[in-house]
C-alpha cells in the first residue's frame, strides 16, 4: 500500500502520551509504514475471558523481510476471534504459526512465543504432527482427498492407524453431524468427496478436521471460494462450532468477521493495531485508524 493511500492526519488517534515532535503528528499508520513501532490497543474485554492461546512478542521473517512485528495477543477460549486487515498484513501468515506449518517454508524464522495451555508451542521439541491435530485448519479452497466422503472424514483416524470399523464409523457421523453436512450425505458416503459442491466440500473438509478432535480449529479465508448460499451455511457452522471448539479464522469478509466472531484484530503491515468483542470494534473502535479500516476509508 502506498503512503498516498493510508488516512492522512490523526487528530484522534495519536496517543496522547506520544512524544511530540513531527512524528507524532503523523497518523498511527503512517508511522508504523515509516518502520515505527507502535503498543496495540488491546480492549480490557479480551484480557478478561480465560485464554487457550497466548502469543507473546511474536516476531517472523521470511528471510530479510519481516512479516509480523512483535505481535501479543490472547486467544479466548471456545470464542470465535477473526483477523482482518488489508492484503499482505499478516492474516494468514500468523494462522499458519500457531500449527507450524510455516516451518515448512525455507528461511522462515521467528522469535517470541505462543503458548498451548501454557506450554509453548514453539520449541524445538514439540511433536509438529500431534500439535498439528490440536489445530485443525481448514484452506481458502476446499481440499478434499480424492477418495470417497467417509474415507476423507476418517482420515485423520486411518493415519492414526485405527482400523475398527465401529470407531470409524462413529467418528465419520459425529464429525459430519458437527459439521451439518450429515443429512445431505449420509446415503452417499462411499462416493467420492469430489462429488460434493464447493459448499459441501468445504463443510467436508470441517468435518475431516473436527475429526482429529482438535482444541482450536484455524480457518484461513473459509468462505472466499463459495457462492454466498454455501458461504452462509459454513458461517451458520462456525457460529454452531464455537462454544465447543475454540476458532481463529481469517477473513477479507468484514461483513462476516462481524456476523461469525465474538473477538476480532485488526492487523496492519504485520502489526496488531487494535483487538476487542466485535460488536465495540466495529461500532465503537478505539482507535480513528480501524475505524476508517471497518468504513472502506482504505484497505
Ligand atoms: N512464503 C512466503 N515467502 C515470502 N514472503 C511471504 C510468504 N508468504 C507471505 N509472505 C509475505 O508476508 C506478508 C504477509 O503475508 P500474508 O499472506 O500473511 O498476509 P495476509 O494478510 O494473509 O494477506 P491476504 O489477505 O492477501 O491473504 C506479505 O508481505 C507477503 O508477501
Amino acid at each position: 500500500m502506498s503512503r498516498e493511500t493510508l488516512p492522512q492526519e490523526n487528530a484522534s488517534g495519536a496517543d496522547a502520551s506520544d512524544d511530540a515532535g513531527p512524528r507524532s503528528q503523523l497518523g498511527r499508520l503512517q508511522r508504523i509504514a515509516a518502520g515505527e513501532h507502535l503498543p496495540s490497543e488491546i480492549h480490557p474485554a479480551v484480557m478478561e475471558e480465560t485464554p487457550i492461546l497466548e502469543i507473546d512478542q511474536f516476531n517472523l521473517w521470511y528471510g530479510s523481510k519481516q512479516a509480523l512485528f512483535d505481535v501479543s495477543m490472547n486467544i479466548p477460549t471456545g470464542k470465535v476471534t477473526a483477523l482482518i486487515g488489508p492484503s499482505g498484513c499478516g492474516k494468514s501468515t500468523l494462522l499458519r504459526s500457531v500449527n507450524r506449518m510455516n516451518d515448512l517454508i525455507d528461511a522462515v524464522r521467528t522469535s517470541g512465543d505462543m503458548r498451548l495451555y501454557d506450554q509453548s508451542i514453539l520449541s524445538p521439541d514439540v511433536d509438529v504432527i500431534e500439535l498439528r491435530k490440536l489445530m485443525g485448519m481448514v484452506f481458502q479452497k476446499p481440499n478434499p482427498f480424492p477418495m470417497s466422503i467417509f474415507e476423507n472424514v476418517v482420515y485423520p483416524l486411518r493415519i492414526d492407524g485405527e482400523n475398527n470399523r465401529r470407531v470409524l464409523d462413529e467418528v465419520c457421523e459425529k464429525s459430519l453431524r458437527g459439521a451439518a453436512l450429515w443429512d445431505e450425505v449420509k446415503d452417499r458416503l462411499h462416493e467420492s468427496g469430489l462429488s460434493l459442491s464447493g459448499g459441501q466440500q468445504q463443510r467436508l473438509c470441517i468435518a475431516r478436521a473436527i475429526a482429529s478432535d482438535p482444541e482450536v480449529l484455524l480457518l484461513d479465508e473459509p468462505c472466499s471460494a463459495l457462492d454466498p448460499v454455501s458461504s452462509g451455511k459454513v458461517e451458520d457452522l462456525i457460529s454452531e462450532l464455537s462454544g465447543q471448539y475454540t476458532i481463529l479464522v481469517v477473513t477479507h469478509n468484514m461483513q462476516q468477521a462481524a456476523r461469525v466472531s465474538d473477538f476480532t484484530a485488526f492487523m496492519y503491515l504485520g502489526h496488531l493495531i487494535e483487538y476487542g468483542h466485535t460488536e465495540v470494534l466495529f461500532n465503537d473502535p478505539r482507535l480513528r485508524e480501524t475505524d476508517d479500516y471497518i468504513t472502506g476509508r482504505f484497505g
